[in-house]
């Protein structure tokens, strides 16, 4: 029931205009043939005739339907070429496109690929026909387990939600921040996320809108694709059409909520007030002591009610009003990462090695810099003397890794907006618009609003946590400005003060409704402590304990074999239990 999926390395996006060949022009020495299946040089991408998708399909047979969605009927079928089973998407025919526009679309598709992602196999463009073909994901969506859950089954329990959750983030988190340019994910929903047999999330549906209604169908579009579903669409999206990356956040956090309390976004059958998740959640997101009742019954309260506060503070961040309040998604999947990994009471014992080798991570690091856009290094490149890279291979080896040592991710900074869109959108008058034009400026601190107190600290703690030395020193000045917490422990634990001890238990009761907290604890650079505060509001002021997490960030360059410079980063964490 487990699964902890490991990044890929993305590939790099290459221009689609160089794949526009029309099927009939397809030249010898950029495609081979297997019999009637074609695969595009340089992509695992395969195109399909329709008879071959026919048979798959026992002729789009009523049995082999899986169901229909905005974009045409999907069904199950199996290739006759090399037995592999797939989901064939039908497209329907009144969201044509020409097929050079088809063509440059879907390879564009081909060459997203992470383990969260569902994989897209191939295409067929034959006449009138557009079918898109899938792996097919054998567990069935989380929508079908968490609120059509079969009698036979066991109902899900904590971690295997929070791993889905996690799961599911990290998909978004490729989306938006791993890919160049950027895909908005515009539809995440509970059956939009598949499951395999071992519960590991797939989002399917990705990158699909630009194979939707077609201009002459705009208000089919707007209707039926554009504004999303209800109950899962961020507010500003709904009113205005104003998509963003916040919009996926949104979404990602009704999706949390329905993960901890298996309501459904939307749900006619409950009474007025309990309807809208979101609108039912919120004042409950006021009133921590009510978390424990949004927990859904079916789990019977086994779960640590420290990770039930955790996650419900981390759906009440991502459901906020005001979309720019939200957090990025790679700050919730770091989040989760954590909560995903929780013992029984609570306690991670261990988080799971990422590994980070390519391109991405160097535009992070060297955000300004196109001339880093590169290929991702080839693995077995120099010698690592460094215990990572054997925390790295055996991350590969293994889906689960009980270690110390993690590697922490990177985050991207509010004003990298040269990454933050969907790039196929970007010569279209579209209607979603950049994430981030520019350096946005923070939202007042409501301090009434524990989501939003929640959110400031979380979000410099990790940026402190994981930024390149150089960006380190930039922050500390920020750091100075904004360190009223972390110095009042700090000075705490360093001279045992009274006073001030007296006021960091003021403090604490100003502050009781955070459960989540993040403390800087800067000692150099590149070694610095963060504290998880493991305050489980129990009411026992001689419990309190803190997990130190300790970051170690390590830069070099190397060439890979045409001589490119590459820019690596190793970086490990480090989690150890301490009584205050
Ligand atoms: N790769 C896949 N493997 C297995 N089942 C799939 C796959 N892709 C889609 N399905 C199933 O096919 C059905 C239709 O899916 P589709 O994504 O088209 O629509 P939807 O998610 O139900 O609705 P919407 O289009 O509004 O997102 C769903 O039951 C879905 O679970």
């Amino acid at each position: 029931m487990h699964c902890f999926p490991c990044f890929s390395a993305p590939k790099s996006k290459k221009s689609s205009n160089t794949n526009e060949t029309n099927d009939n022009e397809a030249r010898p020495h950029e495609r081979r043939r297997s019999d009637e299946t074609e695969q595009l040089e340089g992509t695992t991408l395969k195109t399909f005739t329709f008879r071959e998708l026919a048979t798959a399909t026992k002729n789009f047979r009523q049995e082999c339907l899986l169901g229909e969605g905005g974009f045409g009927r999907v069904y199950k079928g199996t290739l006759q070429s090399t037995g592999q089973v797939v989901a064939v998407k039908q497209l329907d025919k009144h969201g044509l496109h020409g097929n050079k526009e088809f063509q440059a679309e879907v390879l564009s598709l081909g060459q997203l690929d992470h383990p969260n992602l569902v994989k897209f196999v191939g295409y067929c463009a034959d006449g009138d026909q557009r079918l898109l073909v899938y792996d097919y994901v054998s567990g069935g969506s989380l929508q079908d387990h968490l609120h059509e859950p079969k009698s036979d089954r066991q109902p899900m329990d904590w971690t295997t939600r929070m791993q889905i959750a996690y799961g599911a983030a990290q998909g978004l988190d490729y989306l938006h921040d791993k890919v160049n340019p950027s895909v908005i994910y515009r539809d995440l929903k509970a059956s939009n996320i598949l499951l395999d047999d071992e519960f590991c999330p797939k989002l399917s549906d990705f990158g699909l809108h630009k194979l939707g209604p077609g201009i002459g169908d705009k208000m089919m579009a707007l209707s039926s694709r554009v504004m999303g579903t209800y109950g899962y669409s961020a507010p500003e999206y709904t009113r205005g059409g104003n998509l963003t990356m916040k919009s996926d956040v949104y979404s990602f956090g009704v999706v949390l909520l329905e993960l901890i309390t298996g309501r459904k976004a939307l749900d006619t059958t409950r009474p007025n007030d309990e309807q809208n998740l979101v609108s039912w959640a919120q004042p409950i997101f006021r009133d921590p002591k009510r978390y424990p009742d949004m927990a859904d019954l079916v789990m019977e309260k086994r779960f640590s009610e420290r990770g039930l506060n955790q996650a419900v503070a981390i759906a009440s961040m991502c459901v906020q009003e005001e979309a720019m309040a939200r957090p990025l998604i790679s700050d919730v999947m770091v989040a989760l990462s954590f909560i995903s990994m929780s013992t029984e009471d609570g306690i991670p014992t261990a988080v799971p090695i990422l590994s980070f080798r390519d391109k991405s991570m160097s535009i992070a690091l060297s955000r300004h810099d196109s001339n880093l856009v590169s290929p991702p290094p080839e693995p077995a490149m120099e010698d690592d003397k460094s215990n990572m890279s054997s925390d790295k291979e055996s991350s590969l080896n293994s889906d689960k890794e009980i270690v110390s040592k993690a590697k922490k991710k990177k985050h991207e900074e509010e004003d990298s907006s040269t990454e933050s869109d969907d790039g196929s959108d970007s010569n279209s008058d579209d209607e979603h618009e950049k994430d981030h034009k520019s350096p946005p400026p923070n939202p007042p601190i409501d301090e009434k609003n524990p989501a939003q107190s929640l959110k400031i600290k979380y979000r410099y703690s990790w940026e402190d946590v994981e930024v390149s030395d150089e960006r380190l020193s930039s922050k500390s000045s920020e750091r100075s400005n904004d360190e009223s917490i972390s110095s009042r422990y700090d000075s705490e634990r360093d001279h045992d003060d009274l006073p001030m001890k007296e006021e960091k238990e003021k403090k604490d009761e100003d502050e009781e409704h955070t459960h989540l907290e993040h403390i800087h604890r800067s000692k150099t650079d590149d070694d610095q402590s963060v504290y998880f505060d493991d305050d489980d509001d129990s009411g026992d002021e001689n419990e309190t304990s803190l997990h130190r997490l300790k970051s170690e960030v390590e830069t070099d360059s190397v060439e890979d074999a045409n001589g490119d410079s590459l820019h690596r980063i190793k970086s490990a964490v480090e989690i150890d239990y301490v009584e205050d």
